[in-house]
């Protein structure tokens, strides 16, 4: 953590929008106009083209921008593995895939000198990396700035979600400041470090293997409402001119792999596309709901998607449950009872959940895998079942939720891991009868 990274943070500079056609120089001119690969790039600058989609993919869900960088990517020595630490990546094989409830309370605190590659602790996952398809969970702990060395990963973008501690987020297409009640995605292959803006940082990420996270589509919601696509923002062109050794570490299908270049790899001048990072602040959602009676399918809080090949089948949702309120008349307002073939695992950044009196803690995550039965927990189910209807405001707690079409299987260091609750089940203890029959 250095007060250089937060004075920068306080000073950063977006451009809006989602999915946007951005472009963007740190020095005037660096951009070439009216073609992509001149014969001479301006500045002296190599030009390089990023592609996250297939280059013939339909424009909605073409991703790629073109790099002016001081030099290009490809002069590197070979990469070579090194350990993969505790990240962990689909296919999922090491326990078997679980039908119990788990919940798990925060991870430990890192060992000194942790930064945010090396606090990656993976929790589980499905699908597989080599076939583009599934995503991983993973938590983070880190203390430490990464320093002389970035992380680009080739098997998926990453949805960060700070849960305590700001990030500073340096990538190649320039900076972002994430902190806890914003979200960050890094797209896949773009390479970034992250420095500390507070002592010590805590999240969740999402490692999404599929199709790009894109705005979920509103049907008859109407053209506005759930995130809106200007709350998106994504770097200005910033660059490192720097010939320190730096380190690139590449995760690749499965497997961390290291090359060191001898200069910095941030050295992008200017860019334009659509393969960006990007950062939302999850307080701006505008929440929908029920106004008249029952409990809406909480797919009415989703942020982003990734379809999969079915239309309407997420291979991840992306949900918040942001600050808002509940006037349902004869109404059980909390989140029912149910079994779901979609397999959920939630993270709370800060404060309660509505469905949970205690237990589910803020760092802490719950997994309900495929068909799993939940919802309230006792108390919560009785003192719902009591409450005088009047308008209620929720507004205590920022919880989300990771919601894939394939179950989830735990790695064996979350299966096997002390801060696994293992009496989660006893929430859902002494439910009375109240049948008259
Ligand atoms: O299980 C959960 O808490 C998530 C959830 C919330 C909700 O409002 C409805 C269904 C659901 O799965
Ligand atoms: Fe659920």
């Amino acid at each position: 953590m250095s007060e250089q990274a937060r004075k920068t943070a306080e000073a950063l500079e977006y451009l809006t929008g989602f999915g946007n056609e951005h472009s963007s120089e740190a020095v005037p001119g660096a951009l070439p106009i009216g073609r992509n690969s001149p014969q001479r790039a301006p500045l002296g600058l190599y030009a390089e083209q990023l592609s996250g989609s297939a280059f013939t993919e339909p424009r909605t869900h073409n991703r790629r921008s073109w790099l002016y960088r001081i030099r290009p990517s490809a002069a590197h020595p070979p990469f070579t593995r090194v350990d993969n630490g505790a990240l962990r990546s689909a296919p999922f094989t090491e326990a078997v895939p679980d039908p119990n409830r788990l919940r798990w309370n925060p991870l430990p605190a890192p060992a000194p000198g942790t930064d945010f590659l090396a606090g990656l602790w993976t929790l589980g996952g499905n699908g597989d990396v080599t076939q583009r398809s599934g995503m991983a969970i993973h938590l983070y702990a880190a203390n430490a700035d990464m320093t002389d060395r970035v992380f680009s990963d080739s098997d998926g973008e990453l949805l960060i979600v700070p849960e305590r501690g700001g990030l500073l987020l340096r990538t190649e297409l320039g900076l972002l400041a994430a902190r806890p009640g914003d979200m960050a995605i890094v797209p896949r292959g773009v390479r970034f470090r992250v420095e500390l803006l507070d002592a010590d940082a805590r999240g969740y990420v999402c490692e999404n293997y599929g199709q790009p996270f894109e705005l979920p589509n509103l049907g008859p919601i109407g053209a506005n409402g759930l995130a809106a696509a200007r709350d998106f923002q994504a770097p200005v062109a910033a660059y490192e001119d720097s010939d320190r050794p730096t380190e690139v570490i590449n995760k690749f299908c499965g497997n961390l792999w290291s090359a060191t270049y001898d200069h910095s790899p941030l050295d992008v001048v200017a860019w334009h596309g659509s393969h960006v990072p990007y950062v939302y602040d999850m307080r701006r959602f505008n929440v929908l709901g029920s106004i008249s009676y029952d409990h809406p399918d909480p797919s009415i809080f989703t942020v982003l998607t990734s379809p999969s090949d079915t239309p309407g089948l997420a291979g991840v949702d992306f949900v918040v449950f942001a600050p808002r309120w509940l006037v349902g008349e004869d109404t059980f307002r909390p989140p029912y009872f149910h079994r779901n073939v979609m397999s959920e695992y939630m993270g709370l950044i800060e404060g309660a959940y509505d469905a949970k009196a205690e237990g589910f803690v803020p760092g802490g995550g719950s997994l309900h895998n495929m068909m799993s039965a939940h919802g309230p927990d006792h108390e919560t189910f009785d003192r719902a079942s009591a409450a005088e209807l009047k308008p209620q405001k929720i507004d205590d707690g920022l919880a989300f939720m990771f919601e894939t079409r394939w179950p989830i299987t735990a790695t064996a260091q979350a299966a096997g891991a002390d801060h696994l609750q293992r009496d989660y089940d006893a929430v859902w203890q002494g439910l009375q009868r109240h049948f008259r029959g």
